[in-house]
């Protein structure tokens, strides 16, 4: 078999360019007088999608015209396929160059907005080493994992509302805490940890009663973003009993800016970890096309990398997630997003929060400058990047999520 040649851009970039054609990502700019304007990312230029659509592409004239993702993400696959194969002509055939060129701008020039309009959050735990991990930090004494882990993915519905693009500044939360010696104590939080996590955006809606299984999973998501789960240890610690998390990850939750469509992850999808039990039928993805997917993520504070997790490490896919998360009844909307929980590996090097990697803060970190951490201080900068492979030995790029912690505003006791 001859390798697989894949089209390259005329745009210019290097070849191994993690924004090259094989991922033409979607994202929101702030275009002239801050109206959001649709970009698709390309090397390290955006194309203005909002612009060059109705002039060029003569159809679905309103799909972009609102500057964000709500029309394209609804619009369904079909749709999703026609205009990344309209987009991969546009941005790769010599002819298009001169009509398309006109609508490039480079990214660095744009402020990032946030894509879409998030409707519902939901926030999973689907990594065994992960929840093993903190399992055996929250519940000292008792068996990691939960007698139900390995039946259904965990879940909880987190704060759709204080989702935040990248760059945003994370305000450090105040709340309460427990202190060593039994004392309820207020105050900004002492433990402000992160999470690296996958998000995946849902675009088409589904009807109430109506379960998505396992095999509709690709007619409901669009694509991908990069999480950043921002949590207070010291406030979770202590409020979630019995009712799960709440205000110790409801403060912020950070994503990056473009989200890059599952037609780009074909490459990366890989067969997830065995399971044992084997789920039942509805979250048995054994005799179907498995979304395992072999994302690698980097994670650094301060410019110092602390982590580096996978996410084929997971053992929960967003297939199975989505069809628990719908077993119910429960309808999707378009903007719904759900997160894969933190992505931690086997290895202390691949664990994607600091609660683990400096084993609940006896173990700090060094980071740049010649410093010490266990959890974040005020002024931190953390900053999470993401590849996977794409056809013909083309690296596919998820960009980045960063966030700078700042200190707490307000005064509560
Ligand atoms: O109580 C626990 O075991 C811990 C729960 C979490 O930290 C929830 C969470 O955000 C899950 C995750 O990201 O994997
Ligand atoms: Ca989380
Ligand atoms: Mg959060």
């Amino acid at each position: 078999m001859t390798a697989h040649r894949v089209a390259r851009s005329w745009v210019p970039m290097p070849e191994d360019h993690p924004f090259g054609l094989q991922t033409l990502p979607f994202g929101s700019f702030a275009g002239p007088g801050g109206r959001p304007r649709v970009g698709v990312a390309i090397g390290d230029q955006v194309l203005d999608v909002s612009a060059a659509w109705p002039a060029l592409a003569g159809c679905d004239e309103g799909l972009f015209a609102t500057g964000r993702l709500e029309r394209l993400l609804a619009a369904g696959p079909a749709c999703w396929a026609r205009t990344r194969q309209l987009l991969t002509r546009w941005l790769s055939e010599a002819g298009e160059r001169e009509r398309v060129a006109a609508y490039l701008s480079p990214a660095s020039a744009h402020t990032m907005l946030l894509p879409f309009e998030v409707a519902d959050y939901v926030d999973f735990y689907a990594s065994e080493h992960h929840a093993a991990n903190l399992g055996s930090m929250f519940r000292p004494g008792s068996e990691p994992l939960t007698p139900n882990w390995k039946h259904m993915p965990i879940g909880y519905h987190g704060r759709a509302g204080t989702i935040v693009v990248s760059g945003t500044p994370i305000v450090r939360p105040a709340g309460q805490r427990r202190a060593a010696d039994g004392a309820v104590q207020v105050g900004p939080s002492t433990r402000l940890d992160i999470e690296a996590e996958l998000g995946f955006v849902v675009g088409v809606p589904s009807g109430m009663g109506a379960p998505v299984p396992l095999d509709r999973f690709d007619q409901h998501v669009f694509g991908v973003c990069l999480v950043n789960d921002w949590s207070a240890r010291d406030i979770q610690s202590w409020e979630y009993v019995p009712l799960g998390p709440f205000l110790g990850k409801s403060f912020a939750t950070s994503i990056s800016p473009w989200i890059v469509p599952l037609a780009a992850l074909e490459h990366a999808r890989v067969t997830p970890p065995p399971r044992t039990p084997r789920p039942p039928a509805y979250l048995n993805d054994a005799h179907q096309a498995r979304w395992g997917l072999d994302v690698r993520l980097e994670v650094r504070l301060n410019g110092t990398k602390i982590s580096e997790p996978c996410f084929a490490d997971m053992y929960w896919t967003a297939a199975q997630q989505l069809a628990h998360m719908t077993v119910n009844g429960a309808g999707l909307r378009t903007g719904d997003l759900f997160a894969s929980g933190t992505i931690s590996g086997p290895t202390p090097r691949s664990r994607g929060s600091l609660i683990e990697l400096t084993w609940n803060g006896a173990h700090p970190l060094q980071v740049a400058g010649g410093e010490e951490r266990t959890f974040l201080e005020d002024g931190d900068e953390v900053i999470i990047t993401a590849t996977a492979p794409g056809p013909a030995a083309t690296t596919v790029g998820l960009g980045e999520v960063t966030g700078r912690v700042v200190p707490a505003e307000a005064a509560v006791r």
